[in-house]
Parts: C-alpha cells; sequence; structure tokens
C-alpha cells in the first residue's frame, strides 16, 4: 500500500486538490483501458466536489458511476446519496444512463438490495468471483465515530469478508455498503475530511494502535493507493 497523507488550507483548496487527483486517474485509467471506474460517497463532504466535476468536460461515455454506500429509502428521498449526486453532478452533464450504476433500494428488503447491487458489480466487472474487481477509485468520508462508508463501529458488517456489498447498520437503520475488503480491492482510495469534529476520530485512525472495530476506518488498507486529503480543520494535529 502506498499512503499519503495531506492537508489542505480550507475546504476550496480541499476540494480542488480532490478535482486534480480524480481527473489525473480518470485520465490515466481511459488512456491505459478505454474507461474509467469510481464508486462515489454520500455526505456533506463531498457535494462541492461533485459541483466541481460537473464543470468539467470529459468523456462521459467512458465513466462508470457506482456508490460505495447507500441509504435505504428510494432514489427520490430527501437522505439518498444518489439523489444528492444526481442534483450537484449527473443532472448537469450527458452521461449515458447506463454509465450510472445506482444502489437498487427498492427491493423487497435490504438483503436483497445489497445481494443484487452486488452481482450487478459482477456482471459489470466480468468477475470469476474468486478475486474481488478492483475499481479504478473509491471515494470515501469518514464520520466523527470514525465510520466510512457504511461501516459503522461495532457492526455485523465489519465482519463480512466474503462479500463485494452488505447491509450496514447506523442506529437500527440499514444501509447498503460496500464492503472493507471490497473496498480494499481498488487502485486508489481517495478519503476527503473536513471539519475540526473530525480530529479525534482521525487521531485513532492513524494511531499506531487502536480497534478497528471501533474505528472503521482503520480497516481501510487499500492493495493500490490511499490518499488521505483533509482539511485543516481536520488535519491540524497531522500535520507533518
Ligand atoms: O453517513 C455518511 O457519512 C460519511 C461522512 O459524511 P460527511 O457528511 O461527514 O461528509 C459518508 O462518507 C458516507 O457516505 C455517508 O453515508
Amino acid at each position: 500500500m502506498n499512503k499519503t497523507v495531506e492537508v489542505l488550507p480550507d475546504q476550496p483548496a480541499l476540494v480542488a486538490r480532490a478535482l486534480e487527483l480524480i481527473l489525473s486517474k480518470l485520465n490515466s485509467a481511459i488512456e491505459q483501458q478505454g474507461r474509467f471506474t469510481i464508486a462515489l460517497s454520500g455526505g456533506s463532504t463531498p457535494k462541492p466536489l461533485y459541483e466541481a466535476i460537473a464543470t468539467q468536460k470529459l468523456p462521459w461515455d467512458k465513466i462508470h458511476i457506482f456508490w460505495g454506500d447507500e441509504r435505504y429509502v428510494p432514489p427520490d428521498h430527501p437522505d439518498s446519496n444518489e439523489l444528492m449526486t444526481r442534483r450537484a453532478w449527473l443532472d448537469r452533464i450527458d452521461i449515458p444512463a447506463a454509465n450510472i450504476h445506482p444502489v437498487p433500494t427498492l427491493e423487497a428488503n435490504p438483503e436483497l438490495a445489497a445481494a443484487k447491487y452486488e452481482q450487478h458489480l459482477k456482471e459489470f466487472f466480468n468477475s470469476s468471483g474468486v478475486e474481488f474487481p478492483a475499481l479504478d477509485v473509491v471515494l470515501l468520508g469518514m464520520g466523527d465515530d470514525a465510520h466510512t462508508a457504511s461501516l459503522f463501529p461495532h457492526t455485523e458488517a465489519l465482519k463480512v469478508r466474503d462479500r463485494l456489498v452488505t447491509v450496514g447498520n447506523k442506529d437500527g437503520n440499514p444501509r447498503i455498503s460496500f464492503t472493507y475488503p471490497f473496498i480494499n480491492s481498488a487502485r486508489s482510495v481517495i478519503f476527503l475530511v473536513a471539519g475540526a469534529n473530525k480530529r479525534p476520530a482521525l487521531a485513532q485512525v492513524f494511531a499506531p494502535v487502536a480497534d478497528d472495530f471501533t474505528y472503521p476506518s482503520r480497516l481501510i488498507q487499500p492493495q493500490g493507493e490511499l490518499w488521505w486529503l483533509l482539511d485543516a480543520a481536520a488535519g491540524l494535529e497531522l500535520q507533518h
């Protein structure tokens, strides 16, 4: 694993750096493979990044969008990560509908939704099931409890190692989430973290020794590149 930590002066600088990094991964992937695959995060931090990506002139037909986690709500629900992304980015560009791969949240139950999304991912990547497929980029956020995607502290989802997608649990509410081994199979994982409220969790995630089940972001140790992009408020004590 190749880990890089960057602390940017403020949120606009954080967004600019994330945009630059994603565009560089995108250009290399399209040059080498003819397509770029990215899984997106939800929450509030990435919204300005999505708005910035929407202003770029890009070969949208070669870009495939997935989500690393989703609330188990219909796609038009205000809490939906897909809805936020569509409003900030996807509704503003000319991307083929087939290149957008939302989590199917209208299934009979969350377990079926997770199984269906996993099947879709395996078919898209033509995966035999032996090895986990590798997305070019998995974009992640981190909550102030150190959760990432919908992998929350002390939940069953953290024990799932043989699936691509599982059901997370946020205070009793189901969410659909990539598992940590699937996230770790990505070519690049990029964390985008902003705000002073994330500082205590970050200290534990970066500590040499701490409990992975209490601080789930510690489980993200990808085979490829790991990027932590932090604003100064979040990264104050990590600056070196
Ligand atoms: O619950 C969630 O929160 C995290 C972090 O969100 P933020 O609002 O602090 O940026 C996010 O990464 C995750 O996708 C989302 O479901």
